[in-house]
Formats: structure tokens, sequence, C-alpha cells
């Protein structure tokens, strides 16, 4: 089994626990349930266009902060003037939780991704209660079925879509989904490896009708000023921010930069 594998198969574990233990109709009771989502996918068309993570580790790097509380990361992200926050929820490959999805939604008016590996219905409504805006697809463990019926279900709770691809295959499967952005991972979630030409390669092959956003493996803005000729418009960076004392203040000086050169 692939790490992506062993990710998926207790990530089943998990949703099945907590749907027992906490029904549907309490995550609708949530106060942040009813609440209007701010579009990520048009505040990447007018801003920056970063969309800073929240990343305390991961599978292929291990440690990567561990010592900053959320609220202190997103709220100096906001002030950076990104585009979008990223918040991991997975717990035991990547350190995350739904309580920092509550707490970054409680520090910012900056649209918010839940980052989580989505395989049923329950997540979507989950991300809702937990004041998202936005949540990811990704195209590597889902049919075009599931594709098609979990962004629906995201969009009839008014959150944006981000529908992440790998490969050209994976794109074909992608095309009749709802999605607001397509992403491209630079990093192939099975071998860890990582290659900003994947999203050169790919962009091509992207209808215009969605937002594009390249994913990994970010770590300086010529890489961004270069993407933005392949068409991107979206650049999800985590771990250049977060590897530093202070996320808030490297993303603050990654988009003064940016904003020089492009
Ligand atoms: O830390 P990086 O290399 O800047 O990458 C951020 C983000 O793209 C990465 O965390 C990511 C992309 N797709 C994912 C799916 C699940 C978990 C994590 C991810």
């Amino acid at each position: 089994m692939n790490i992506l594998d062993k990710i998926i198969a207790d990530k089943f574990k998990e949703v099945e626990l907590k749907k027992s233990l906490i029904p549907v109709s309490q995550l609708e009771s949530s106060v942040l349930f009813d609440r209007k989502c701010f579009s990520l996918a048009e505040n990447l068309k007018s801003g920056s266009g970063i969309i800073a993570e929240h990343k305390r580790r991961s599978p292929s790097k291990s440690v990567i902060n561990q010592s900053h509380n959320v609220q202190d990361v997103t709220k100096g992200y906001e002030d950076a003037e990104v585009s979008g926050i990223s918040v991991l929820t997975d717990g035991k490959y990547f350190g995350g939780s739904l309580e920092d999805l509550l707490y970054a939604r409680a520090s910012v008016e900056t649209p918010i991704l839940r980052k989580e590996f989505m395989i049923d219905k329950y997540q979507v409504t989950e991300a809702k209660a937990y004041g998202a805006d936005a949540i990811l697809l990704i195209a590597a463990v889902l049919t075009e079925e599931q594709l098609i019926y979990l962004a629906n279900s995201a969009k009839e709770l008014g959150m944006d879509v981000l529908l992440e691809i790998h490969n050209e295959e994976e794109l074909q499967k992608s095309l009749k989904v709802k999605a607001d952005m397509i992403g491209v991972n630079n990093r192939n979630l099975k071998t860890f490896e990582v290659s900003i030409e994947n999203s050169k390669k790919l962009a091509e092959l992207i209808p215009n009708e969605f937002v594009k956003v390249s994913e990994s493996g970010i770590s300086n803005t010529s890489a961004i000023a270069d993407l933005k000729n392949y068409g991107y418009q979206g650049f999800l960076i985590g771990e250049n921010f977060m590897k530093t004392d202070n996320p808030g203040a490297a993303a603050k000086e990654f988009i003064t930069e940016l904003k020089s050169i492009v």
C-alpha cells in the first residue's frame, strides 16, 4: 500500500466512527452552518493569488512546525494579504484538526479552504459547520461519480470547490465536475516527488472555466511569475512559510517581493 492508500483506508474508519458519534443534524445546528461563505475562486482573481497553508507536519517531511497556534498563523497570513488560507484538518498524518479550522475561522475574514481527504458527504457538511468557505477534492482517490456528487454537495452549501489533479487521466474525469478551481499538485502523493513542471505541462489542457491553481513545492516568487505565464491565478504554499519562525511575516515578505516583480 502506498501512503495515499493508507491515509484513505484510515479516513474511511474515522468517518464511520464520527458518523456513529455525531449526527448530521448536530453539524447542521452549528452557528456557522448558515453563514454566507466567501468565494476563494473570486478572491484569487483579484488579489495576490497566494493560498497560504497551515501545516504542522506531513508524511513527506515529518515535523514542519509544531510550535505556533493556528490563530497567530492564520491572522499573520491575513495581514500578509493572502487570497486564501488552507487549513489541514487531518490529524493522524498532518497534525491538524477540525478545531484548527474553527479557530482559523474565528481569527480571519479571508476565504478558508478545508484541506482534507474527502470521501463522504458527511465531511462536506462538517466543513461548513466548522467555518470553511471551500473544500478540496482529490481526483486520485475518488471516482468521477463521487467527484460530481461531493462537488454538488459543497455547492449546495454555498462553498467553492478546489479539485486536485496530478495527471491527464485525473483531469479527464474532472471535466464534468462543477468545481470552481482545478489545482495541479506538483507533488505526487504516492511517491512525494515534486516538480513544478507538472503544472506547466497540464496548464493548456485545463478549460478556462476553471480558475487554475498550482499546488506544492513553491518556494520562490520567480516560480510564480513563471506559472502566471501559463494562466495560473492561484498558488498554494505551505512548507515554505510554515518552516519559518513566523509564517505570517514570511508570507508578507514573499507577497511584497511578488508585487515588485509581476
Ligand atoms: O508545503 P507545500 O509543498 O507548499 O504544499 C502545500 C500543499 O500544496 C500540500 O500540502 C498539499 C497539496 N495537496 C494536498 C492534499 C492533501 C494534503 C496536503 C496537500
